[in-house]
């Protein structure tokens, strides 16, 4: 990217700032309404979909949640896109690591209240991410079984995944044509 000594970091921040000011605004899409942003970590920035059980129960399709996750995604990218283009200097790459499963959510601390989700689920998320590609979307196996029925991936081979030994990855590659608007 660049450097983020740059000016003591005050630039850094303030593009970051930016960045993830532009990501939460997506949020208010009524198609991403089941997202919810758990936090940033880093330059990362955690989202977690259908965490509201009553919210999943009222959807057309049970999944619908695991497919505005990915829409999300592809609505990121095209924030970065989007800046990339508006800020000459700028080349900021998103790498999108997904996953879904079972989640502990809860508020935890007693005066410091905050809000985070625990799991397996969040773990393989998270390596996703750290395994992934620069610019990609990277998904396990497992996920394809939803999310094949409107997206197409490719394999890109197995990796390693602490706690997980290797796991097959794919990137996503488009969406199917059926979808696409
Ligand atoms: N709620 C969460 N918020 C932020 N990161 C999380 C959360 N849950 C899991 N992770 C991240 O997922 C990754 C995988 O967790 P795992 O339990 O497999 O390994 P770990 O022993 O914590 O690994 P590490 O050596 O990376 O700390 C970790 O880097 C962890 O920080």
């Amino acid at each position: 990217m660049y450097d983020e000594s740059y000016l003591g970091g005050k630039e850094f921040l303030r593009v970051l700032n930016e960045l993830i000011g532009d990501f939460d605004e997506l949020l208010r899409y009524p198609q991403f309404y089941c997202i919810e942003k758990i936090k940033t970590i880093g330059s990362t920035f955690m989202a977690a979909s259908g965490l509201n059980s009553k919210m999943r129960e009222e959807q057309d399709d049970p999944n619908e949640h695991l497919y505005a996750l990915m829409e999300f995604a592809l609505a990121m990218q095209d924030v970065i896109d989007n800046f990339n283009r508006d800020l000459l200097e700028f080349n900021l790459i998103l790498r999108v690591g997904y996953n879904f499963g079972d989640v502990t959510a809860a508020v935890i601390g007693n005066t410091k209240l905050y809000y985070d989700i625990w799991g397996d689920a969040v773990n393989i998320a998270s390596r996703m991410d750290s395994t992934g590609v620069n610019g990609r979307i990277q998904v396990g196996e497992h996920c394809l079984s939803i999310l094949e029925k409107r997206y197409a991936f490719q394999k890109r081979g197995s990796v390693y995944v602490k706690g997980k030994d290797n796991m097959d990855v794919y990137l996503l590659l488009r969406k199917n044509d059926e979808c696409s608007v």
